[in-house]
């Protein structure tokens, strides 16, 4: 997947959703571990969008509950041509439980996006701009999701995606809840190569993510007609 401009993912359980989707996403992100058989919903999807494949841990947020087979299903889904993208988070590559997952993607040429979140709030910046360099240190994108109490935590999560992309790195940064959901239009003028966003609202996979339709405007009218998304600091 090309993560030097920015992606717009269609987050969902559904591959049918492609049909809806392909309109404003560049890619559809499967959430693995909220479908019911995803590798079954994997072998026969003909849709044009390339897939992210995440199977989101219960640890971390999302539905899957046994680390063993999670893995297992999401190293399963790399071999599928259309999955050019696979999601692991920091804690699993910090395990050692990642890795295979990593090496299957690679060999089927897949990219990584390794992932942290953060449920109650936004982390200090120290805290922010480690927990990034890291995740880049294990993938071709490091992301993180953080949670605002307020408006403002927006500003230090911004300050460390503007950092990282100078140094290089790749990033995907949103703040969830409903004081952050700004960042989700504003992070990728900063930076910020993945935004997500359900095809139908009353399916969103985080909170304060805005409908796919809207991020796409927002993002595109934010940046400026001719402009670069990605390109910090114009
Ligand atoms: O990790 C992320 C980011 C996200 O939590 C969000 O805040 O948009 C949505 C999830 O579907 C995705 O896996």
């Amino acid at each position: 997947m090309d993560f030097d401009s920015f992606v717009l993912a269609a987050s969902t359980a559904d591959l049918a959703d492609e049909s809806d989707a392909r309109e404003h996403a560049d890619c559809l992100e499967f959430r693995m571990d909220l479908a019911d058989a995803p590798l079954d919903a994997l072998a026969s999807y003909d849709g044009d969008l390339p897939i992210l494949a995440t199977n989101r841990a219960a640890w971390e947020g999302g539905e899957a509950s046994d680390d063993r087979n999670r893995l297992d299903a999401l190293a399963a889904a790399v071999e599928h041509d259309a999955v050019e993208a696979v999601d692991v988070e920091l804690e699993t590559m910090r395990s050692g439980d990642g890795q295979r997952v990593v090496e299957h993607a690679r060999e089927h040429g897949a990219d990584v996006v390794v992932s942290s979140h953060d449920f109650e709030d936004t982390p200090g910046m120290t805290d922010l701009q480690e927990t990034l360099r890291e995740a880049c240190g294990y993938g071709d994108v490091g992301k993180l999701a953080v949670t605002a109490q307020a408006r403002a935590d927006v500003l230090d999560l911004l300050v460390a995606t503007r950092a990282a992309t100078a140094e290089g790195d790749r990033v995907a940064t949103m703040a969830m809840g409903e004081p952050g959901r700004h960042s989700r239009a504003v992070a990728p003028l900063y930076g910020s190569r993945i935004g997500y966003a359900p095809v139908d609202p009353a399916e969103a996979t985080a909170p304060g993510q805005y409908d796919l339709a809207t991020l796409r405007g927002l993002v595109e009218t934010l940046a400026g007609e001719g402009n670069s998304v990605n390109t910090p600091g114009r």
